[in-house]
């Protein structure tokens, strides 16, 4: 890994929690990453400053020196950066995607023949190395540049190799995942503020019970559900909480948020050129 030259092609959120999670996990230098975007200096130049990394826009980059593309636009953006790589890549170079709803199968066919595709999901939460990120090979990738893949995801916390047909679920369970537990502690910090805690204590309570709860599934032996009738005592506020929870369809708010994202994955995937046009 240490002699492998990376590019990132898009220079967004995506590609800065991950660049981000590569250098700081040590696995990685700046002096192996490069990221391009079509035309937006400023971004570029925030990025070289921030990561010690090259910047450059994408007509500059010379692909022939790259061993890794990571593809990190928007899925409307796929088909020009298809056609821009068409050509100029070989069939060892490795492309990487972390688009929601993008085939592999999709890429292949826009590509050269037999051209190593996998696809990656992972999350926001690369930043910090603790992502949930998932890995489905092509049709022609190597073992070799698999493993690659893994290790790579690896540094940015913990990575699973997953069958491709599992990824929009993956999508609506790891992927879009963080947002619902923002937007949990959204809500507890606007319960615990309007009964009197300063909004960024109520917060950092949040988060440090979001954080234990998490770290307890982990780390201990118990399952979810033990874990959940241990604090339970009959008829006490946990259980209490619990009644209210389930009365306004908690359970399956969740369920129907992770089933509501994975099915826009998919109808990305079925439909991309629509989708495609649609977007733009
Ligand atoms: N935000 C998230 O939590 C996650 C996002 N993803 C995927 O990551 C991808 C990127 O998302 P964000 O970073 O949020 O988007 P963003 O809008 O912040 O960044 C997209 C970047 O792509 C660049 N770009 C567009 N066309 C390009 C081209 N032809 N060549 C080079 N660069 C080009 C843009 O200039 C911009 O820098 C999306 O496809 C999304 O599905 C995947 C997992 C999680
Ligand atoms: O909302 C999105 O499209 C991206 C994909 C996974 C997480 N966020």
């Amino acid at each position: 890994m240490k002699t492998k030259r990376i590019a990132f092609l898009g220079a967004g959120n995506m590609a800065e929690a991950i660049m981000s999670g590569f250098i700081q996990s040590g696995k990685l230098a700046a002096e192996q990453i490069i990221v391009t975007n079509r035309c937006n200096q400023d971004r570029l130049n925030e990025l070289n400053n921030k990561y010690g990394i090259e910047a450059v826009t994408k007509e500059n980059l010379d692909f022939s020196t790259i061993d890794v593309f990571i593809l990190a636009m928007k899925p409307k953006d796929i088909d020009g950066v298809l056609e821009d790589l068409r050509g100029r890549i070989t069939a060892d170079q490795l492309l990487i995607s972390v688009l929601a709803g993008i085939s592999t199968s999709y890429m292949e066919e826009n590509l050269n023949d037999r051209q190593q595709v996998i696809r990656v999901m992972p999350n926001t939460s690369s930043m910090i190395q603790e992502s949930a990120t998932a890995v489905s090979p092509g049709r022609h990738v190597a073992m070799d540049q698999v493993l690659l893949a893994k290790e790579l995801m690896k540094s940015i916390g913990e990575a699973y190799i997953i069958d491709e047909e599992k990824m929009d679920i993956y999508t609506g369970i790891a992927g879009s995942g963080p947002a619902y537990f923002y937007n949990l502690i959204e809500h507890i910090e606007e319960v615990g503020h309007q009964a009197g805690f300063d909004r960024e204590l109520v917060r950092e309570i949040g988060a440090q019970t979001l954080y234990g709860a998490a770290k307890m599934i982990l780390e201990q032996e118990e399952t979810p559900t033990e874990l959940r009738e241990n604090i339970t005592s009959p008829k006490g506020t946990t259980a209490a909480g619990l009644d209210a929870l389930n009365a306004y369809g908690g359970g399956m708010a969740i369920i129907e948020a992770v089933k509501s994202a994975a099915s826009r994955s998919k109808e990305l995937s079925k439909q991309p050129e629509k989708e495609l046009a649609l977007q733009k």
